[in-house]
């Protein structure tokens, strides 16, 4: 695919939200490899299926009407939406649990209707404490409905916006979480090709317990693949160099999102918001790591070379030594403040088009203004939306009001989980302490 194609694919797949959209090839159907999901992984996904949903619900694939969903199931709540669906709370009838239900408006698919049918697919035949888990998929004339597993607390996306950056062992749980989904669908050669924040979703209480959804561009890869997709920020050098690829697009992606994570605001940006520049860079693979703040999180570099050959894969991050130094260091529980009803309200007000609300006040382990936390927020989706229409000179100066926000905050801070990298942001006094593996830096794979 063009990439003057990609630019107008994806204006024309934006929808009035902030978050990113992801370029979906147009020959999709030349790139799946349905065939190579086994009789045996679908076969092990009916075992998964112990919720007593079976009498219940209509049965799974079938062609159904809008009376026989709306007699089945209850709709509750939007709780997410992206660009071809809608996710709504729902309850079956007649049973207590609450499921998530993606709302597929075949409308929006614009002839990528097999994308949908790929996801349901794949997501049948996966089953990992990681990954969303789908129980049913029915269809009417107009939508496909798909009946999951409800992740009650948002995404991370809401997550990045809400605290601005995190702390390194708070990163790196995520990072494990995200390894441990990566580890799972690579052994059966499945690439995601769309790993970015909006498709990693929190369990409830405020935890960052993270599991990955949206498997609308996953594919099984047996031999490099060549074409064009995914999400410009978290795209990987290779798929852009066209020269081929495989699962490794998904660690890149890992990469960006744990610079993003650490540092508020992601590794590759076009100071004039342009497209190709910014493609341009991620090829080039030249991420500005300021010494010493960044010098203990070595995992980045390793995750984003530009070589996949180098680059770690997701097992590996998991044994890597920062990442176990910093989980190591991690009291996971209670480490975010947020509520459920606070991410709740906080998916109504992204709907909504607001981002700040009154609850933030209580928020007494982050130091930072309302106004501030709001700043924070719209930066980091400004940052990210390319094709929108801010004024694109303002956006290096907000990263940079980022960076003094946040030098500021961590001033003011007597935060439990402030991390060692924020304290080094803040204060040369404080020298890094060298992580336990240091030489951990040098270990990439060839
Ligand atoms: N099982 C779930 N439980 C709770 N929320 C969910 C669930 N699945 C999706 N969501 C929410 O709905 C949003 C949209 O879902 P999803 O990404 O699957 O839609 P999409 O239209 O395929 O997205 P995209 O535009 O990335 O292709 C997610 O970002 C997430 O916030």
């Amino acid at each position: 695919m063009e990439k003057t194609q990609q630019r107008s694919l994806k204006a024309e797949e934006h929808v009035a939200n902030t978050k990113s959209s992801p370029i979906v090839p147009q020959n999709w159907d030349k790139d799946l490899n349905l065939e190579a999901i086994t009789e045996q992984d679908i076969n092990q996904q009916e075992t998964v299926e112990q919720k007593d949903i079976q009498s219940n619900v209509l049965p799974d694939g079938a062609e159904v009407s809008l009376e026989d969903i709306e007699h089945c199931y209850d709709m509750g709540r939007v709780v997410g939406d992206g660009n071809f669906a809608v996710v709504r709370e729902c309850r079956v009838r007649g049973l207590a649990e609450t499921f998530a239900m993606k709302i597929v408006d075949n409308a929006k698919l614009q002839g990528r209707g097999n994308m949908i049918q790929n996801e349901i697919a794949l997501l049948h035949s996966l089953e990992h404490p990681r990954l969303i888990q789908l129980f049913r998929s029915h269809h009417t004339d107009t939508h496909v409905y798909l009946l999951m597993e409800l992740v009650a607390g948002g995404d991370l996306f809401d997550a990045i916006t809400q605290s601005g950056r995190f702390t390194e062992p708070s990163a790196a749980c995520m990072i494990r979480d995200i390894s441990q989904a990566l580890e799972y669908i690579h052994s059966k050669s499945i690439a995601h090709r769309d790993i970015k924040p909006e498709n990693l979703l929190r369990h409830g209480n405020g935890s960052l317990n993270l599991k990955l959804a949206d498997f609308g561009l996953a594919m099984v890869v047996t031999e490099p693949v060549f074409t064009v997709c995914g999400t410009p920020t978290y795209v990987a050098p290779e798929i852009l160099a066209e020269t081929g690829y495989g699962v490794g697009v998904d660690v890149w992606a890992m990469g960006v999102i744990l610079f993003v994570l650490l540092g508020g605001f992601p590794p590759f940006r076009s100071p004039d918001r342009n497209q190709e520049e910014l493609f341009r860079l991620i090829q080039k693979g030249e991420v500005h790591f300021l010494s010493p703040y960044w010098d203990n999180v070595s995992e980045v570099r390793a995750l984003l070379e530009v070589s996949p050959k180098r680059r770690l894969t997701a097992s590996q991050t998991l044994q890597h030594g920062w990442l176990l130094h910093a989980i190591a260091q991690k009291d996971h529980k209670g480490a975010i403040k947020a509520t459920d009803s606070m991410a709740e309200r906080r998916n109504q007000q992204k709907l909504s088009g607001q981002v700040e609300s009154a609850e933030n006040k209580s928020d007494s382990h982050k130091p930072e203004t309302l106004a501030e936390k709001y700043h924070a927020a719209q930066t980091y989706k400004n940052i990210l939306n390319y094709d929108s229409d801010i004024n694109a000179c303002d956006r290096d100066q907000q990263i940079q009001e980022i960076h003094n926000m946040t030098s500021n905050q961590q001033n003011a801070s007597h935060a439990e989980d402030t991390t060692t990298m924020n304290k080094q942001y803040t204060t040369d006094q404080h020298k890094p302490e060298k992580p336990a593996q240091q030489e951990d830096t040098d270990t990439k794979q060839e």
